[in-house]
């Protein structure tokens, strides 16, 4: 047999049907469900009279549109979240799939709850209608985003009908130095490959800076993919995953734990295995990072300053030009000397117990700047409570943070938490698109360690400064 990239066995394993052109049929093991992009595609089996096809298979929760304030119990007050919410309660509910409503201390980001519950697991397909559903990946689990018509088609069917993708492997190697985090790593790949550079293929990350990482900073890694243009992202499962899974509500147990375990030990990359882009970079070479830019593309270590348009190639001239001038910055000034007025610890890239540890270790007894607003957002209820019993929400709130409740929050601003025209974000999220934030708002990618220093300082920080 020849050899098999990791893609290509999980691939393999799926494929209910392939056609002659090589579209294929693939099985669906998971298919998470949010509220924003869920409405229709329930409201077409409604009409259709059909029923969800695998509802012990799918699971939803309410994140993007949710308040994040102690007064959300109240009900939501924008009619439109209000609207989609109430919609999938009512999904959820009429078509029996797994729900974990506002009130339940298990809700929070889809891609948050999915692993932390255990519905994630090695050698699976996963679905969401959700870009970053590439966060799955982390666990060598093959999981990407769909469309709410394909929504519909993996309720009704449990199935995908998907065209295979090229292989491309990250490989990271050796060590990071102190002060650099998964966030950096994911943020460096997307600025050496652009935000184009993985489209067509779906990522293998791998290398000893990879393997080092916990599982949180593997799926931090895998959260950006997407932003690298790329179909889903993937790490090989191993130890630090098994142990990871072991445990959670929903993972095997008994002698289907260890059936389990025999085809997720077969879930690596075969010696000699071909692969049709590779980039390597070195873990060392690695600084922490910040965006300056309208895209996550528009990376530079924190030591280096705003670039000059003229440094660019092409098309991009102009594009940098017109982020420079939309982030109200200006060629040349240093990204140390950025002044911010907000900052936003949360996302599915980082609102995670470990982002939150990383971010209070920072913050602990020291204070954020005057007239900062600085809020956490965890990514589950049950980050949130672990985060109260670990004592890291004393030490964001005595710092100044608000200390909020779970959902997605102000990383793409659908619930209250906005950005105002002109304000200025640090923020650990993934996306740095105009308005993302909220309208006219600014945005500057960085770890929660970063986002940590920010807050206390006021400008963009250099972390190991702080260390
Ligand atoms: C709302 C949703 C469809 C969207 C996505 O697909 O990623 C959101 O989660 C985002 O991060 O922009
Ligand atoms: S936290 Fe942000 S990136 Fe993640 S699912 Fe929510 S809106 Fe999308």
């Amino acid at each position: 047999m020849s050899p098999k990239t990791l893609y290509d066995k999980i691939w393999d394993a799926h494929v209910a049907h392939e056609a002659d052109d090589g579209t294929c049929l693939l099985y669906i093991d998971r298919h998470l469900v949010h509220e924003v992009t869920s409405p229709q595609a329930f409201e077409g089996l409604r009409m259709a009279g059909r029923k969800v096809r695998a509802p012990e298979k799918t699971i939803a929760v309410p994140d993007h549109n949710v308040p994040t304030t102690p007064d959300r119990v109240n009900g939501i007050e924008n009619p439109e979240s209000r609207i989609q919410v109430e919609a999938l309660d009512k999904n959820a509910k009429d078509f029996g799939i797994h729900y974990y409503p506002v009130h339940d201390v298990r809700q929070g980001i889809v891609h948050i709850v999915g692993p932390e519950q255990g519905w994630t697991l090695p050698g699976m397909t996963v679905v969401c209608g959700d870009s970053h559903t590439a966060t799955h990946g982390a666990f060598g689990a093959l999981a990407h985003g769909i469309g709410t018509s394909e929504v519909e088609h993996v309720l009704a069917t449990q199935t995908l009908i998907q065209k295979k993708s090229k292989n491309m492997k990250v490989e990271i190697t050796g060590k990071l130095q102190p002060g650099v985090t998964a966030k950096d790593i994911t943020l460096a790949v997307i600025g050496e490959t652009g935000t184009a550079g993985g489209t067509g293929y779906v990522i293998e990350y791998c290398g000893e800076a990879i393997r080092d990482l916990s599982m949180e900073g593997r799926m931090t890694v895998c959260n950006m993919a997407i932003e690298g243009g790329a179909r889903a992202g993937l790490i090989a499962p191993d130890e630090t995953t098994f142990e990871y899974v072991k445990g959670r509500p929903h993972a095997p147990k008994g002698a289907q734990w260890e059936a389990a375990m025999d085809w997720w030990k077969t879930l690596y990359t075969d010696e000699g295995a071909r692969f049709d882009k590779v980039i390597t970079l070195r873990g060392e070479d690695i600084a922490p990072v910040v965006t300056w830019g309208t895209s996550p593309e528009d990376v530079l270590p924190i030591t280096a300053s705003v670039p000059h348009p003229e440094d660019f190639e092409g098309g991009k001239v102009d594009a940098a030009r017109r982020s420079i001038e939309y982030m109200g910055l200006e060629a040349g000034q240093k990204l140390s000397d950025v002044e911010i007025d907000t900052v936003f610890i949360g996302s599915c890239t980082n609102g995670r117990i470990e982002d939150l540890r990383a971010a209070a270790e920072i913050l602990k007894g020291k204070k954020i700047k005057d007239g900062m607003r600085a809020m956490v957002v965890p990514g589950s209820g049950l980050v949130r409570a672990q985060a109260e019993e670990e004592g890291l929400a004393e030490i964001f709130k005595d710092a100044g943070f608000e200390w909020r409740l779970a959902g997605c929050s102000m990383c793409l601003a659908m619930n209250p938490d906005q950005l105002q025209p002109g304000e200025r974000c640090a923020a650990t999220s993934n996306r740095n698109f105009e308005g993302r934030q909220g309208r006219g708002g600014r945005t500057h990618l960085l770890s929660p360690a970063m986002a940590a220093a920010a807050a206390i300082t006021g400008r963009l920080t250099d972390v190991r400064e702080m260390m």
